[in-house]
């Protein structure tokens, strides 16, 4: 059985297609991350999911639980973390915790609460008031709250957007722990990086449409993965390029240009000589192999 399986998902509305028949299955225990550009559909998806939109056709359940026609036992079994901060600003923050625990009928969960509190590193703001905390522990707050019945399925809606380098470094480790400790983790993330060094699936999904779906290494193994990055930057600004480069530029900006070369049949000397019989005075030189931004950009550029 699936954490969570999709099927021939539809969703519309009146001026966009969100979601042009989607397929995909999260197995359990995997660490999944879903990336697309914006609009791509990802929160549409994730909020469908978690029971909270409808959808025209198809069928999306949780572990074996229909969405739909078994909505309590779907909703008890998985946690999601929204995108957008939305919070109570009269309450502080464990009675958050308590009213969110009495929604699943566990009215003694203050032990599990403690744990996750200290977890987040929130204990201390316990007894604050939403409104006083900042947007990163609101963020953490919100993440609490998706966990306070343990659900085996826990969904991210972009869990690190807008937040300083550290607390994401440590909200990280905090849903590597969960992973470790058995759950099923689905990520949703603008940052590849993010997705790099935590999912080991990745799907992408663009206008509505699952681009990509595989491991890390087999995406990068895909065609794209085979190139290098060079950025040469040049005394003066290049006027022109020798032909066969042309189509090669990456982007170009006065003294700056970064070509994207194959691997296997471009060598960086020839372009380097190449660029210099053009009369360029060669500076600086970068090169770096693909990572999956650049399958995410092959992936989702234009139409
Ligand atoms: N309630 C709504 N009413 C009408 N259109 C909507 C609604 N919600 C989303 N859309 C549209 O559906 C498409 C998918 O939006 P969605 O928010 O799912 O994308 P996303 O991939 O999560 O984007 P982002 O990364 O910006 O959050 C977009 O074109 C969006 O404008």
């Amino acid at each position: 059985m699936s954490a969570i399986s999709i099927s021939g998902l539809h969703k519309r509305y009146p001026r966009v297609h969100a979601l042009d028949g989607i397929d995909l299955a999260v197995e359990r225990g995997e660490f999944f991350g879903l990336l697309g550009p914006n609009g791509a559909g990802k929160s549409t998806l994730i909020n469908i999911v978690a029971g909270l939109t409808r959808f025209d056709a198809g069928r999306v359940s949780v572990l074996g639980h229909d969405v739909v026609t078994d909505y309590r036992k779907a909703r008890r079994l998985i946690g999601v973390v929204p995108q957008e901060l939305t919070y109570d600003p009269f309450f502080n923050v464990r009675e958050v915790l308590r009213i969110q625990s009495g929604y699943f009928g566990l009215h003694k969960n203050d032990a599990w609460i403690d744990e996750l509190l200290a977890a987040l590193m929130l204990t201390e703001k316990a007894g604050a008031n939403m409104r006083a905390l900042s947007g990163g522990m609101k963020r953490r707050v919100m993440i609490a709250q998706a966990l306070v019945h343990r659900p085996e399925v826990v969904v991210l809606d972009e869990p690190t957007a807008g937040v300083d380098v550290e607390l994401r470094k440590s909200l990280w480790a905090f849903i590597r722990r969960l992973h470790s400790e058995g759950h099923t983790i689905v990520l949703t993330t603008h940052y590849l990086e993010e997705a790099e060094a935590l999912c080991n699936r990745i799907a992408i999904l663009n206008r509505g449409r699952l681009v990509a779906l595989d491991t890390k290494p087999a995406l990068l193994a895909r065609g794209i993965g085979r190139t290098r990055r060079v950025c040469v930057t040049t005394e003066q600004p290049l006027a022109g390029l020798p032909g066969a480069l042309e189509q090669k530029v990456r982007r170009r900006d006065g003294h700056m240009v970064e070509l994207q070369l194959d691997k296997g049949t471009d060598s960086v000397m020839a372009v380097l000589d190449a660029l210099r019989a053009h009369g360029a005075v060669i500076t600086d030189l970068n090169m770096e192999g693909a990572d999956l931004e650049d399958v995410f950009v092959e992936l989702t550029r234009g139409k």
